[in-house]
This record gives structure tokens, sequence and C-alpha cells, in this order.
């Protein structure tokens, strides 16, 4: 097996869609992921990042559309004629094989010689720290070693690009951040372009240089988290991505919004919408200030609940119209819960941190909060 020196693959989809049957699993795919990026596939259950992770190792054909790595398609090239390293949700390690046989495994498959098998696993078990386990099964290993050795199973056939499937769903939760600056910085090291799928923002947010937010089968936006969390394009990704408060209003003026809540604020940038429409104001709890702490109209509200969350209380208010307001209060050791009760003044801290959205038909939620 030759050793190349640019490792990562770039990949492109074009217009890929799947059928299963009567049932549209992707709608109209397109996305380019430069060499040795990081790319998060991310959204709820059902929306095809199973599906598009599958197309792209080779495991299914799609319907229509070209899968292309550096250039050359590959959509009609089976899985294992694909440079492509997989890591699955539960490590699917070989059982009755030890840690040093499983990550040799593609190796033998490819009918390496010997002397560079050995050479080559040392070479993939040092660098997941996991030289010294090398004669143990995978039963005798802990999931983060499990996981560990799954990873260097997949780097070992030198992949372009390495697909994660919910790679860290099976690790409990401290562990799991432990894992995934590990393996972000194993993979970044490593050169190899990546792709992650999740269903989990926190972990998208965390890993990816971009996250692809795909929504039914479709792409709904792709960006940097930065982009996503501030600057998200569509309600459905406001909503998916962090947490929000979603107030009713009305626009009245290109860069101005009247909350039913009852004050005015004034918009960083003109909203697409035309004036006089219905609007979903879109305010992150952290972009919301309780009075005395920033300039500006302020909206009166009542303390439903304060619940203190370690680093920060998240105080649930209620508005004058019924709307229910998150915000995120800083605590500190001598920070004493504000009562239920309380009547709070809160204003907006940064008005660039506001999205604007068309109202949904019907009765709109005056809350809808990411997962
Ligand atoms: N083998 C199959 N036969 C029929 N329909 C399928 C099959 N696999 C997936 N689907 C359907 O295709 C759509 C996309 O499924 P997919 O597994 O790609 O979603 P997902 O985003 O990975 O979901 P999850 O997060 O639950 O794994 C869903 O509507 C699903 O029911």
């Amino acid at each position: 097996m030759a050793v190349t020196d640019k490792r990562g693959n770039d990949l492109a989809l074009s217009g890929v869609n799947h059928w299963f049957g009567p049932t549209q699993a992707l709608d109209g795919v397109s996305l380019r992921i430069d060499p040795g990026e990081m790319v998060a596939l991310l959204g709820p259950s059902g929306c095809g990042k199973t599906t598009l992770l599958q197309i792209i190792a080779g495991f299914l054909q799609p319907t229509e559309g070209e899968v292309l790595l550096d250039g050359g398609r590959v959509d009609h090239i089976p899985a294992n004629r694909r440079r492509v390293g997989m890591v699955f949700q539960n490590y699917a390690l070989f059982p009755h094989l030890s840690v040093f046989e499983n990550v040799a495994y593609g190796l033998r498959a490819r009918k390496m010689p010997g002397a560079a098998i050995k050479a080559k696993v040392a070479e993939m078990l040092a660098l997941v720290k996991m030289g010294h386990l090398a004669d143990r099964l995978p039963s005798q290993l802990s999931g983060g070693q499990q996981q560990r050795v799954a990873l260097a199973r997949a780097l070992a056939i030198e992949p372009g690009i390495v697909l994660l499937d919910e790679p860290f769903s099976a690790l409990d939760k401290n562990l799991r951040l432990d894992m995934q600056i590990e393996i972000k910085g194993l993979l970044k090291g490593y050169g190899v372009t990546s792709i992650i799928v999740t269903h989990d923002q926190e972990e998208a947010l965390s890993m990816a240089d971009r996250i692809v937010v795909m929504n039914r089968g479709r792409i709904e936006q792709v960006g940097t988290p930065d982009i996503l969390y501030d600057r998200p394009a569509t309600l459905f990704v406001n909503q998916f991505i962090g947490h929000a408060n979603f107030l009713q209003a009305a626009l009245v003026a290109p860069r101005r919004v009247k909350l039913e809540a009852g004050i005015e604020i004034d918009l960083a940038e003109p909203a697409p919408q035309p004036v006089g429409s219905a609007v979903l104001v879109s305010i992150r709890p952290e972009n919301i200030a309780i009075s005395g702490t920033s300039a500006g109209p302020t909206i009166p509200v009542k303390v439903r609940i304060t619940m203190p969350l370690g680093a920060a209380d998240v105080i649930e208010a209620v508005t004058p119209n019924g709307e229910t307001v998150k915000i995120h209060k800083t605590r500190s050791p001598a920070s004493k819960p504000i009562a239920s009760g309380t009547a709070l003044a809160l204003s907006v801290v940064d008005p660039t941190g506001i999205g604007i959205f068309a109202a949904p038909a019907g009765d709109p939620a005056s809350t809808l909060h990411g997962p």
C-alpha cells in the first residue's frame, strides 16, 4: 500500500437523491468538503444523516446524483475499494480478535506483508495510546479504549476520509467530552478528512470545522459553528442549534420590530420580510439582560421559576402577554436565586444577535427550544 503525502481527500456530493421504495431519504444534497476538514452532519432522527454517510462510504448507491473523491466519481465503486475508514456507533470491533488483530484486519484483507502490518499496527496503536493493550480482547477494554481501537483500525488503511457514525453515544457524559477532545485532536493532527454524524448539537458545535444541518432529507444550512449559532438562516436551524426565545412581533419598519410583549426594538440590519408582516423574533437567553445592566427599552416580566444550573441560573419569566422567556444569569458563590413572582425588566444586550423569521402559519408557540 503506497503511503501518500496528502492524507485527506476532498469530497464532493452533487444532486444526491435517495429513495427507499416510496420514502425519499435524501433530496438534492450537494456539498463540498475540503481535504483535512472535519464536518458534522447534524439533524433530527430520520433526516437522512445515516443514509448520506452510507452513500459516502459506498454501502449504498444513491438513486441519483454523484459522489466524487478527489475529483473522481466513486458512486459505483464498492465500499472496500474506496479509501474510506469507518468508526461505528458501537465500535463494531471483532470480539474474538485481539486489539492488534482488530487493527491489522483491513491490512491483511489488503494483502499487506506481515512485517509491514506489524509496523503499521504498532504506529496506529501508539497514535491512540493503546500499544500496551495490544493483546487484549475487546471485552477486556473500557468504552473509551474500544473507541480508540476502532479509530486505529479505521486509520490503519490510510483512508482519505474517515466517517464516524454517532461515535460517542455509547460513552457516559463525562468521558464523552474527553474523548471528543482527544478524537478531534487525533483526526486533525493526522490530517485526514472526517465526517461525523450526530444528533447532538453540542457535539457538532465542539467537534466540527463546519456543520451541515439536515432536515427531511435536505440541507438547511452549512456553516461554521459560529455562523450557525449567530446567524441561523432558517427558523429550523435557530431552533435546532442552541436555545432561543421566540417572541411574537410585527415588523413596523424595515429595521424595527414591535414585540407583542410591549416594546419596540431597533434591528442591526433590515429584516427580509415586508413591513407590516407578523414575525417571530429570536433572542438567545444570554442576549437578554436584567434591567440596570443594559440601556434601551425594557420588557416587564414576572419570574416563574429559577433553575440553578451550576455556572448559571436559568430564569423562566412570563411577559405581560403571557409569553415565556428564558434568561441566563451568571452565578457566583454568593448569589441567591431570584424568587418566583419577582418583577424584572428585561432588555436586549446586542441587537446584532437578534434573528427575525416569518411567523409560521397558525398559532406559533411562544417559546420553541432546541433539543
Ligand atoms: N432501509 C430502509 N428502508 C426504508 N426506509 C429507510 C431505510 N433506512 C432509512 N429509511 C428512511 O429514510 C429516512 C432517513 O433515514 P436515516 O436513517 O438516514 O436518518 P437519520 O438522520 O440517520 O436518523 P437517526 O438519527 O434516527 O439514525 C427515514 O425516513 C427512514 O425511515
